[in-house]
């Protein structure tokens, strides 16, 4: 018997040039076992134990949003129309001092309904506290999540800091080991403002050593770099490089402002890089050079960052806009077609969360696909599948969600949440906080 056969299905593959008009998928045990064209066997049919026909629907990889604070949904809408700096220190810090553990699990669990809905499987997330709490409420949904306890290492004594290095490796080893197996883990110090060298260097040998992938913050801001080259001499990634935190696998979010040479750099040093166009535009931190780096063969995937400054974590937006904003500021509708912003979306940020068996529809490889409702007005004439899913597609024509196989949405209802009682209690919290906040 097999778990799952989803027939009558247009399927975007992505990997190569290949469409299949009407063609089905074979799951069991958590992985597609036959991609083929036309209608399935009978034979396959009466061996299946689950049968769904996706007539009128379009079958893809879902989404991977490869740089994200989920707790952070909380915020929304808290601090707009401010620069990173301003926007930390004055709105997003002060905040975040009143959080606990009922108004973290409140916002991971809004942000994951609303990841559902828009069809995001799987996703790399960073949060200083209570991250314990994140990864109960990513295994409770059915997601994949690549989990980091965040560091930050200003105002902290020696001790204190080597106990916060400790807990965020056994946290990261923990996760990777979870009976789950949607759970991965990695190191993730703030930023090369937030964190000093020593600090830096013993989660880079820390991260050797237990063979642990970094992300950091990097160059978002041009302030940053500006102020890092005036303390230190030389920029983020010269310095992140002499401290050997290049040695191990590294995604580096933003990556704003690196210069061609820096580039090359990150690109021997296979470093990868969470384009999150959105918030960078949000934050007016400027526009990261993708078109450079792809053409120096950058791997590169896309994020969202937290809702305070996108605001929302809808990965169809986050790809249209990494393929519009290149053409736009750089003056070449050549740049970032498509087909590759999609590919970021998906099969890259797979890779670069640590899911290498995901992000592909093919035999082999893990179940983690969505159905789009191909019958909307804004999706017709309906051939030209690839341009209607980053120019003109939204979350919101999802309509299932499969991770592992396993559905976590169907024909638009959850499957795994109670979206109806995380968003009482989201607005709950909220309230809560803003009350302990303005006291
Ligand atoms: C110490 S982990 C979480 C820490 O990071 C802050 N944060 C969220 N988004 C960004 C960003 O784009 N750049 C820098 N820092 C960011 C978040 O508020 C937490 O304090
Ligand atoms: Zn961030």
């Amino acid at each position: 018997m097999y778990d799952l056969l989803i027939h009558n299905a247009a399927v975007i593959t992505l990997d190569n040039e290949e469409m299949i008009d009407n063609g089905f998928v074979l799951v069991h045990e958590g992985r597609f076992i036959q991609v083929s064209e036309g209608p399935p066997p009978l034979a396959l049919k009466e061996k299946a134990v689950n049968i769904k026909d996706a007539k009128g629907k379009w079958l893809l990889s879902g989404f991977f949003n490869t740089h994200c604070h989920t707790p952070m949904s909380i915020l929304r809408g808290a601090a707009d129309d401010l620069p990173l700096d301003q926007w930390l220190k004055e709105e997003v810090w002060p905040r975040e001092k009143f959080l606990d553990k009922d108004m973290i699990h409140a916002g991971t669990s809004l942000a994951l309904v609303e990841m559902i809905r828009s069809g995001t499987v799987g996703f790399l997330d960073m949060y200083h506290l209570h991250m314990d709490i994140v990864a109960e409420a990513v295994v409770e949904a059915g997601l994949k999540g690549a989990l980091s306890r965040g560091m930050i290492a200003l105002g902290f004594t020696p001790q204190e800091l080597k106990d916060k290095l400790n807990e965020a490796a056994v946290l990261a080893k923990g996760w990777e080991s979870h009976e789950s197996k949607r759970l991965k883990g990695f190191l993730f110090p703030h930023a090369p403002y937030t964190c000093t060298p020593d600090f830096l260097e013993a989660v880079a040998d820390r991260a050797r050593s237990e063979n642990l992938p970094l992300s950091i913050h990097l160059a978002e801001t041009k302030k940053e770099v500006a102020r890092h080259e005036k303390e230190y001499g030389k920029r983020p990634v010269e310095h992140l490089d002499d401290l050997g935190f290049f040695e191990s696998p590294v995604l580096a979010a933003h990556g704003v402002h690196v210069n061609s040479f820096e580039i090359k750099l990150l690109t021997d040093k296979n470093v990868s890089v969470s384009h999150n166009p959105l918030s960078n535009l949000k934050l007016g931190s400027g526009v990261a050079p993708v078109g450079e780096m792809m053409k120096q063969g950058l791997h590169l995937s896309i994020g969202t960052d937290s809702v305070v400054s996108n605001n929302n974590l809808d990965m169809f937006q986050e790809v249209r806009t990494a393929a519009l904003l290149q053409k736009g500021f750089f003056h070449d509708a050549s740049l970032v077609t498509a087909r590759e912003a999609l590919q970021m979306g998906t099969i890259h940020g797979a890779k670069a969360a640590g899911f290498t068996e995901s992000g592909l529809i093919k035999e082999g490889y893990e179940a983690d696909f969505i159905l789009v409702d191909s019958s909307k007005p804004h999706l017709q004439p309906v051939e030209n599948r690839v341009s209607h899913l980053v120019y003109s597609a939204s979350g919101q024509d999802v309509t299932d969600v499969f991770v592992n196989g396993r559905a976590v949405m169907r024909n638009k209802e959850l499957i795994t949440l109670d979206e109806e009682k995380i968003v009482y209690e989201a607005n709950n919290q909220y309230r809560r906080l803003n009350g302990l906040y303005r006291n």
